[in-house]
């Protein structure tokens, strides 16, 4: 499938967009972040957070992210919506943070495969495990190509110990967590309904398969945008190269809704 390229299209996404109320949703890690070798080096550039500061003077946005709240409010720093763990935990601005409550009943699994995976990965050079309040991720991207068996047997242990667990498989990381149904595309929903946002007046923004199911959601409605390099198969209408490129995209996106307001 061949994607067009988001930042030849900015105008006519943002006459897309003011069309109807929207929302512009954006995944943290490899889209507005580049990728790094471990999760704290991720830090958000100066430059990115003055256009997303900017953004949110022009329209509600949304940080949906595999990260746990408390990581990604940190890392981001600014009070927008956060949809994160995977969409299993939901802030609006000035409202408490909401669990969803289907997944509240596995957060002693989530930290049991957490205990699991650190005492097995104890031997493992290079692997790092992350808690989050629902899931676990075994991550492995400073393991040797060598040990990488061994990170297999690890994962596999792991889901037969903990079969009322599903694994996602992320950018080197695989995460553990509850078999419920309920996905970033789930909690894009779900925020657009609490803000009145027709699924048309969805913008999403994101590099990751997990991204895929938000694509999915506002499929044929709303704007998917693929930060990839390489054309990969998606679900998504527009592609952007890279964090770099979505900072570009991000800036033009709202000085073109300024002007159309
Ligand atoms: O949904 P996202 O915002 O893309 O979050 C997905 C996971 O991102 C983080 O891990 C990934 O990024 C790290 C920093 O660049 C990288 O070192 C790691 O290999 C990647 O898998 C984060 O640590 C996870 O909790 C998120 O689920």
């Amino acid at each position: 499938m061949t994607t067009e390229h988001a930042l030849a299209r900015v105008d006519d996404i943002a006459r897309h967009l003011t069309r109807q109320a929207h929302v512009i949703c954006l995944d943290y890690d490899g889209t507005l972040t580049p990728i790094r070798p471990s999760p704290p080096e991720a830090v958000l550039g100066d430059e990115m957070r003055k256009a997303l500061v900017k953004l949110a003077e022009q329209s509600p946005v949304a940080i949906v992210t595999g990260r746990e709240l408390s990581d990604a409010r940190q890392m981001v720093d600014i009070d927008l919506i956060y949809a994160a763990s995977h969409g299993f935990e939901l802030k609006f601005p000035d409202e408490p943070a909401q669990a969803y409550e289907p997944a509240e009943a596995y957060r002693e699994a989530i930290s049991d495969t957490a205990d699991s995976a650190e005492e097995g990965a104890s031997d493992i050079e290079g692997v790092m495990i992350e808690r989050k309040p629902f899931s676990t991720a075994v991550h492995f991207r400073k393991a040797a190509p060598e040990d990488m068996p061994k990170v297999s047997k690890l994962v596999a242990e792991l889901q037969e110990q903990h079969p009322g667990l599903r694994v996602l498989q992320g950018k080197k990381v695989s995460e553990f967590q509850p078999r419920i149904d309920w996905d970033k595309g789930r909690a894009v929903a779900l925020l657009a309904e609490r803000l009145e946002v027709p699924l048309e007046g969805v913008l999403y923004i994101g590099d990751d398969v997990t991204d895929e199911d938000a694509f999915r959601a506002i499929a044929g409605k709303g704007i998917g945008i693929l930060v990839n390099e390489t054309d990969r198969e998606t679900a998504a209408q527009y592609r952007l190269d890279d964090p770099d490129e979505v900072r570009v995209f991000l800036k033009r996106l709202a000085e073109a809704l300024r002007g159309a307001a």
